[in-house]
Protein backbone atom coordinates (compact mmCIF):
# COMPACT_ATOMS: atom_id res chain seq x y z
CA UNK A 1 0.00 0.00 0.00
CA UNK A 2 2.83 2.14 1.19
CA UNK A 3 6.37 2.17 0.07
CA UNK A 4 9.54 4.52 0.26
CA UNK A 5 12.45 4.29 -1.29
CA UNK A 6 15.80 6.00 -0.61
CA UNK A 7 13.78 9.09 0.83
CA UNK A 8 15.44 11.94 1.96
CA UNK A 9 14.12 15.51 3.01
CA UNK A 10 16.48 18.29 3.46
CA UNK A 11 15.32 21.76 4.37
CA UNK A 12 17.58 24.70 4.01
CA UNK A 13 17.56 27.14 6.81
CA UNK A 14 19.27 30.21 8.04
CA UNK A 15 21.23 28.42 10.25
CA UNK A 16 22.02 25.73 7.68
CA UNK A 17 21.06 22.89 6.05
CA UNK A 18 18.68 20.35 8.23
CA UNK A 19 18.37 16.85 7.22
CA UNK A 20 15.01 16.20 8.54
CA UNK A 21 14.78 12.50 6.69
CA UNK A 22 17.65 10.74 5.79
CA UNK A 23 17.30 7.75 3.58
CA UNK A 24 14.45 6.08 4.42
CA UNK A 25 13.37 2.74 3.09
CA UNK A 26 9.53 1.89 4.08
CA UNK A 27 6.90 -0.74 3.14
CA UNK A 28 3.76 -0.76 4.78
CA UNK A 29 0.85 -3.36 3.99
CA UNK A 30 -2.24 -3.06 3.03
CA UNK A 31 -4.50 -3.45 6.69
CA UNK A 32 -2.05 -3.26 8.99
CA UNK A 33 -1.40 -0.45 11.80
CA UNK A 34 2.01 0.55 11.05
CA UNK A 35 3.59 3.01 14.22
CA UNK A 36 6.77 4.93 13.53
CA UNK A 37 8.24 6.47 16.91
CA UNK A 38 10.74 8.34 18.10
CA UNK A 39 11.54 11.59 20.47
CA UNK A 40 10.91 15.31 19.42
CA UNK A 41 12.53 16.25 15.95
CA UNK A 42 13.30 12.73 15.26
CA UNK A 43 11.98 13.17 11.84
CA UNK A 44 8.65 11.93 12.12
CA UNK A 45 5.86 15.01 11.15
CA UNK A 46 8.33 15.37 8.31
CA UNK A 47 7.84 11.80 7.03
CA UNK A 48 4.05 12.02 7.54
CA UNK A 49 3.84 14.88 5.54
CA UNK A 50 5.54 13.53 2.50
CA UNK A 51 2.54 10.31 2.85
CA UNK A 52 -0.03 12.66 2.10
CA UNK A 53 2.16 15.08 -0.24
CA UNK A 54 2.09 17.90 1.84
CA UNK A 55 6.19 17.86 1.92
CA UNK A 56 7.63 16.65 -1.45
CA UNK A 57 11.19 15.06 -0.75
CA UNK A 58 14.23 15.96 -1.80
CA UNK A 59 15.09 12.80 -3.07
CA UNK A 60 13.60 9.19 -3.22
CA UNK A 61 10.34 7.90 -4.25
CA UNK A 62 6.83 7.75 -1.76
CA UNK A 63 4.41 5.70 -3.49
CA UNK A 64 1.07 5.67 -1.78
CA UNK A 65 -1.53 3.58 -3.47
CA UNK A 66 0.09 3.18 -6.85
CA UNK A 67 0.87 6.84 -6.79
CA UNK A 68 4.04 8.38 -7.07
CA UNK A 69 3.41 11.26 -4.77
CA UNK A 70 6.78 12.75 -5.77
CA UNK A 71 5.55 13.45 -9.09
CA UNK A 72 1.87 13.91 -8.93
CA UNK A 73 0.46 17.21 -9.38
CA UNK A 74 -2.95 19.51 -9.45
CA UNK A 75 -6.39 17.23 -9.82
CA UNK A 76 -4.18 13.94 -9.76
CA UNK A 77 -2.81 15.10 -6.47
CA UNK A 78 -6.10 16.35 -5.07
CA UNK A 79 -7.51 13.02 -5.84
CA UNK A 80 -4.45 11.24 -3.80
CA UNK A 81 -5.15 13.36 -1.11
CA UNK A 82 -8.88 11.99 -0.96
CA UNK A 83 -7.23 8.32 -0.58
CA UNK A 84 -5.31 9.81 2.11
CA UNK A 85 -6.73 11.20 5.23
CA UNK A 86 -5.48 12.60 8.58
CA UNK A 87 -5.82 13.55 11.76
CA UNK A 88 -4.08 16.13 14.25
CA UNK A 89 -2.85 15.96 17.98
CA UNK A 90 -5.05 19.01 18.12
CA UNK A 91 -7.69 17.93 16.49
CA UNK A 92 -7.95 20.94 13.67
CA UNK A 93 -11.67 21.02 13.47
CA UNK A 94 -13.73 24.14 11.96
CA UNK A 95 -14.77 25.82 15.80
CA UNK A 96 -17.53 27.88 13.95
CA UNK A 97 -19.23 24.78 12.70
CA UNK A 98 -21.48 21.80 14.08
CA UNK A 99 -19.68 18.37 14.33
CA UNK A 100 -22.35 17.48 11.20
CA UNK A 101 -21.14 20.33 9.29
CA UNK A 102 -17.44 19.33 9.95
CA UNK A 103 -17.76 15.99 8.87
CA UNK A 104 -19.98 17.13 5.88
CA UNK A 105 -16.94 19.38 4.85
CA UNK A 106 -14.88 17.11 2.94
CA UNK A 107 -17.58 15.68 1.29
CA UNK A 108 -18.99 19.11 -0.04
CA UNK A 109 -15.45 20.06 -1.35
CA UNK A 110 -15.94 16.61 -3.21
CA UNK A 111 -19.37 17.76 -4.48
CA UNK A 112 -21.68 14.89 -2.77
CA UNK A 113 -24.95 16.07 -3.15
CA UNK A 114 -26.94 17.13 -0.14
CA UNK A 115 -29.23 13.98 0.75
CA UNK A 116 -26.10 11.95 0.08
CA UNK A 117 -23.90 14.21 2.70
CA UNK A 118 -26.48 13.35 5.20
CA UNK A 119 -26.86 9.78 4.22
CA UNK A 120 -23.55 9.39 5.03
CA UNK A 121 -23.13 12.32 7.97
CA UNK A 122 -25.35 9.99 9.97
CA UNK A 123 -23.55 6.55 9.22
CA UNK A 124 -19.93 8.04 10.21
CA UNK A 125 -21.91 9.85 13.56
CA UNK A 126 -22.59 6.16 13.97
CA UNK A 127 -19.08 4.37 13.57
CA UNK A 128 -17.73 6.84 15.77
CA UNK A 129 -20.23 6.77 18.91
CA UNK A 130 -21.44 10.73 18.46
CA UNK A 131 -24.91 9.43 18.38
CA UNK A 132 -26.88 13.00 19.73
CA UNK A 133 -24.22 15.22 19.08
CA UNK A 134 -24.50 15.75 15.74
CA UNK A 135 -25.17 19.25 16.58
CA UNK A 136 -23.15 20.26 18.91
CA UNK A 137 -19.93 23.03 18.59
CA UNK A 138 -16.51 21.38 19.11
CA UNK A 139 -16.00 23.57 21.51
CA UNK A 140 -18.86 21.76 23.96
CA UNK A 141 -16.93 18.76 23.21
CA UNK A 142 -14.53 16.75 25.42
CA UNK A 143 -11.16 16.07 23.83
CA UNK A 144 -11.62 12.72 22.87
CA UNK A 145 -15.39 13.47 21.66
CA UNK A 146 -13.33 15.82 19.31
CA UNK A 147 -10.73 13.59 17.94
CA UNK A 148 -13.83 11.14 17.13
CA UNK A 149 -15.20 14.23 15.17
CA UNK A 150 -11.80 14.75 13.61
CA UNK A 151 -11.95 10.68 12.68
CA UNK A 152 -15.23 10.68 11.42
CA UNK A 153 -14.27 13.70 8.76
CA UNK A 154 -10.75 11.57 7.95
CA UNK A 155 -13.18 8.97 6.65
CA UNK A 156 -15.63 10.53 4.98
CA UNK A 157 -14.46 9.94 1.56
CA UNK A 158 -13.39 6.81 2.10
CA UNK A 159 -9.79 6.55 2.17
CA UNK A 160 -7.21 3.65 1.49
CA UNK A 161 -4.98 5.57 4.28
CA UNK A 162 -5.77 7.11 7.63
CA UNK A 163 -2.61 8.91 8.96
CA UNK A 164 -2.58 9.64 12.30
CA UNK A 165 -0.08 12.47 13.89
CA UNK A 166 0.28 12.50 17.51
CA UNK A 167 -3.65 11.70 17.76
CA UNK A 168 -3.76 10.97 21.43
CA UNK A 169 -1.25 13.23 22.94
CA UNK A 170 -3.36 15.69 23.70
CA UNK A 171 -5.61 13.36 25.61
CA UNK A 172 -5.77 12.09 29.00
CA UNK A 173 -4.64 7.98 29.59
CA UNK A 174 -8.55 6.59 29.43
CA UNK A 175 -9.61 9.20 26.56
CA UNK A 176 -6.31 7.95 24.79
CA UNK A 177 -7.30 4.49 24.95
CA UNK A 178 -10.85 4.61 23.60
CA UNK A 179 -9.62 6.56 20.72
CA UNK A 180 -7.13 3.78 19.98
CA UNK A 181 -10.01 1.22 20.83
CA UNK A 182 -11.31 3.03 17.74
CA UNK A 183 -8.76 3.40 15.36
CA UNK A 184 -8.44 -0.38 15.97
CA UNK A 185 -12.13 -1.15 15.40
CA UNK A 186 -11.96 0.85 12.26
CA UNK A 187 -9.39 -0.71 11.10
CA UNK A 188 -10.61 -3.73 11.60
CA UNK A 189 -14.11 -3.08 9.96
CA UNK A 190 -12.91 -1.17 6.81
CA UNK A 191 -9.70 -3.05 6.61
CA UNK A 192 -8.20 0.67 6.81
CA UNK A 193 -4.19 1.09 6.49
CA UNK A 194 -3.60 3.11 9.42
CA UNK A 195 -0.02 4.80 9.91
CA UNK A 196 0.04 7.01 12.81
CA UNK A 197 3.60 8.84 14.53
CA UNK A 198 3.88 9.06 18.32
CA UNK A 199 6.09 9.21 20.85
CA UNK A 200 4.71 6.91 23.36
CA UNK A 201 5.05 3.60 23.36
CA UNK A 202 1.91 2.86 24.99
CA UNK A 203 0.35 3.53 21.69
CA UNK A 204 2.62 1.49 19.75
CA UNK A 205 2.33 -1.41 21.99
CA UNK A 206 -1.72 -1.72 22.15
CA UNK A 207 -2.45 -1.14 18.75
CA UNK A 208 0.14 -1.48 16.06
CA UNK A 209 1.05 -4.84 14.21
CA UNK A 210 4.66 -3.01 13.27
CA UNK A 211 6.60 0.09 13.91
CA UNK A 212 9.64 1.40 12.65
CA UNK A 213 12.05 3.31 15.62
CA UNK A 214 13.14 6.97 13.99
CA UNK A 215 16.74 8.49 15.74
CA UNK A 216 18.21 11.35 13.62
CA UNK A 217 16.01 11.48 10.43
CA UNK A 218 16.47 7.76 9.89
CA UNK A 219 14.82 4.15 10.68
CA UNK A 220 17.17 2.96 13.21
CA UNK A 221 15.05 -0.13 13.72
CA UNK A 222 12.01 -1.54 12.40
CA UNK A 223 10.08 -5.26 12.60
CA UNK A 224 6.88 -6.53 14.23
CA UNK A 225 5.81 -4.97 17.78
CA UNK A 226 6.05 -8.28 20.06
CA UNK A 227 9.40 -9.21 18.33
CA UNK A 228 10.90 -5.49 18.78
CA UNK A 229 8.93 -5.55 22.22
CA UNK A 230 11.03 -9.10 23.07
CA UNK A 231 14.70 -8.61 21.51
CA UNK A 232 14.54 -4.53 21.30
CA UNK A 233 18.28 -3.78 19.38
CA UNK A 234 18.70 -0.32 19.56
CA UNK A 235 19.63 1.37 23.01
CA UNK A 236 16.84 3.88 22.00
CA UNK A 237 14.39 1.17 21.48
CA UNK A 238 15.64 -0.58 24.34
CA UNK A 239 14.36 2.68 25.87
CA UNK A 240 11.28 3.09 24.28
CA UNK A 241 10.39 -0.44 25.26
CA UNK A 242 11.41 0.15 29.02
CA UNK A 243 8.71 2.75 29.14
CA UNK A 244 6.03 -0.11 28.83
CA UNK A 245 7.57 -2.89 30.12
CA UNK A 246 9.27 -2.13 33.57
CA UNK A 247 7.61 -0.51 36.21
CA UNK A 248 9.55 2.72 36.47
CA UNK A 249 11.53 1.44 40.00
CA UNK A 250 12.91 -1.16 38.91
CA UNK A 251 16.44 -0.87 38.13
CA UNK A 252 16.30 0.68 41.95
CA UNK A 253 14.92 -2.68 43.22
CA UNK A 254 17.41 -4.92 41.04
CA UNK A 255 20.46 -2.55 42.33
CA UNK A 256 18.40 -3.15 46.10
CA UNK A 257 18.50 -6.85 45.57
CA UNK A 258 22.24 -7.31 44.22
CA UNK A 259 23.37 -5.14 47.12
CA UNK A 260 21.19 -7.84 49.62
CA UNK A 261 21.93 -11.24 48.23
CA UNK A 262 24.87 -10.87 46.39
CA UNK A 263 24.96 -14.83 46.31
CA UNK A 264 22.69 -15.73 43.94
CA UNK A 265 21.32 -14.74 40.50
CA UNK A 266 18.98 -11.50 39.62
CA UNK A 267 17.16 -12.59 36.72
CA UNK A 268 14.89 -11.24 33.95
CA UNK A 269 12.65 -13.13 31.86
CA UNK A 270 11.01 -12.07 29.16
CA UNK A 271 7.96 -14.30 27.94
CA UNK A 272 6.28 -13.47 24.46
CA UNK A 273 3.18 -15.32 22.90
CA UNK A 274 2.05 -18.24 24.72
CA UNK A 275 5.14 -18.79 26.79
CA UNK A 276 3.79 -16.19 28.56
CA UNK A 277 1.59 -18.83 30.18
CA UNK A 278 3.68 -21.64 30.41
CA UNK A 279 4.23 -22.43 34.19
CA UNK A 280 8.19 -22.24 33.90
CA UNK A 281 8.52 -20.96 37.84
CA UNK A 282 6.44 -24.10 38.66
CA UNK A 283 9.00 -26.60 36.92
CA UNK A 284 12.25 -24.92 38.52
CA UNK A 285 11.23 -25.10 41.70
CA UNK A 286 10.05 -28.78 41.12
CA UNK A 287 13.17 -29.90 39.12
CA UNK A 288 15.86 -27.90 41.25
CA UNK A 289 16.44 -27.36 44.95
CA UNK A 290 17.17 -23.56 44.60
CA UNK A 291 15.11 -20.61 45.91
CA UNK A 292 13.34 -19.15 43.59
CA UNK A 293 11.57 -15.70 44.50
CA UNK A 294 9.43 -13.55 42.30
CA UNK A 295 10.66 -10.21 42.37
CA UNK A 296 8.47 -8.52 39.92
CA UNK A 297 6.40 -8.61 36.89
CA UNK A 298 4.36 -7.33 34.09
CA UNK A 299 2.11 -9.26 31.35
CA UNK A 300 1.44 -6.60 28.79
CA UNK A 301 -1.09 -7.37 25.71
CA UNK A 302 0.00 -5.99 22.00
CA UNK A 303 -1.96 -6.88 19.15
CA UNK A 304 0.02 -9.80 17.82
CA UNK A 305 -0.06 -11.28 21.57
CA UNK A 306 1.09 -11.05 25.36
CA UNK A 307 4.50 -10.18 26.46
CA UNK A 308 5.63 -10.13 30.06
CA UNK A 309 8.66 -9.79 31.98
CA UNK A 310 9.78 -10.98 35.23
CA UNK A 311 12.28 -10.83 37.79
CA UNK A 312 13.34 -13.29 39.71
CA UNK A 313 16.21 -14.24 42.15
CA UNK A 314 17.67 -17.67 42.18
CA UNK A 315 19.50 -18.73 45.04
CA UNK A 316 21.18 -22.21 46.30
CA UNK A 317 24.60 -24.04 45.57
CA UNK A 318 26.12 -22.58 42.21
CA UNK A 319 26.07 -25.73 40.12
CA UNK A 320 22.28 -26.11 40.97
CA UNK A 321 21.91 -21.94 39.88
CA UNK A 322 23.82 -22.87 36.78
CA UNK A 323 22.04 -25.68 36.02
CA UNK A 324 18.43 -24.40 36.46
CA UNK A 325 19.76 -21.49 34.39
CA UNK A 326 20.20 -24.10 31.63
CA UNK A 327 16.90 -25.32 31.80
CA UNK A 328 15.20 -21.64 31.60
CA UNK A 329 17.21 -21.31 28.45
CA UNK A 330 16.45 -24.27 26.39
CA UNK A 331 12.35 -23.01 27.09
CA UNK A 332 10.98 -20.23 24.85
CA UNK A 333 11.71 -17.24 27.50
CA UNK A 334 14.85 -14.96 26.86
CA UNK A 335 16.64 -14.86 29.68
CA UNK A 336 19.22 -11.85 31.33
CA UNK A 337 21.45 -12.19 34.23
CA UNK A 338 21.25 -8.59 35.82
CA UNK A 339 24.41 -7.00 37.24
CA UNK A 340 24.82 -3.74 38.21
CA UNK A 341 23.56 -0.23 36.11
N1 LIG B 1 9.77 23.46 7.38
C1 LIG B 1 10.93 23.25 8.01
N2 LIG B 1 11.98 24.07 7.85
C2 LIG B 1 13.16 23.87 8.46
N3 LIG B 1 13.40 22.82 9.29
C3 LIG B 1 12.42 21.96 9.50
C4 LIG B 1 11.12 22.12 8.89
N4 LIG B 1 10.32 21.09 9.29
C5 LIG B 1 11.07 20.33 10.11
N5 LIG B 1 12.32 20.84 10.25
C6 LIG B 1 13.43 20.27 11.06
O1 LIG B 1 13.55 18.90 10.72
C7 LIG B 1 13.83 18.11 11.86
C8 LIG B 1 12.74 17.06 12.04
O2 LIG B 1 11.53 17.69 12.38
P1 LIG B 1 10.12 16.95 12.51
O3 LIG B 1 9.10 17.97 12.89
O4 LIG B 1 9.87 16.14 11.29
O5 LIG B 1 10.40 15.96 13.74
P2 LIG B 1 9.37 15.21 14.68
O6 LIG B 1 9.97 13.90 14.98
O7 LIG B 1 8.03 15.22 14.05
O8 LIG B 1 9.36 16.10 15.97
P3 LIG B 1 8.14 16.87 16.66
O9 LIG B 1 7.31 15.78 17.30
O10 LIG B 1 8.80 17.78 17.64
O11 LIG B 1 7.43 17.60 15.54
C9 LIG B 1 13.91 19.08 13.03
O12 LIG B 1 15.27 19.41 13.23
C10 LIG B 1 13.14 20.30 12.55
O13 LIG B 1 13.63 21.47 13.14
Amino acid sequence: MISLQGVKKVFKTKNGIVTAVDNIDLSINQGEIFGVIGYSGAGKSTLIRMLNGLETPTDGVVDVAGRNLAKVKGKELREARQEISMIFQHFNLLWSRTVKENIAFPLEIAGVSRSERNKRVDELIKLVGLEGRGDSYPSQLSGGQKQRVGIARALANNPKVLLCDEATSALDPQTTDSILDLLVDINKRLSLTIVLITHEMHVIRKICHRVAVMENGKVVEQGDVLNVFRKPEQPITKRFVKQVTEPEDTQETVEHLLAEFPQGKVIQLTFVGTSAEQPLITNLIRRFPIEVNILQGKISQTQNGAYGTLFVHLDGEETQVQEALRFIREQQVELEVMTHA
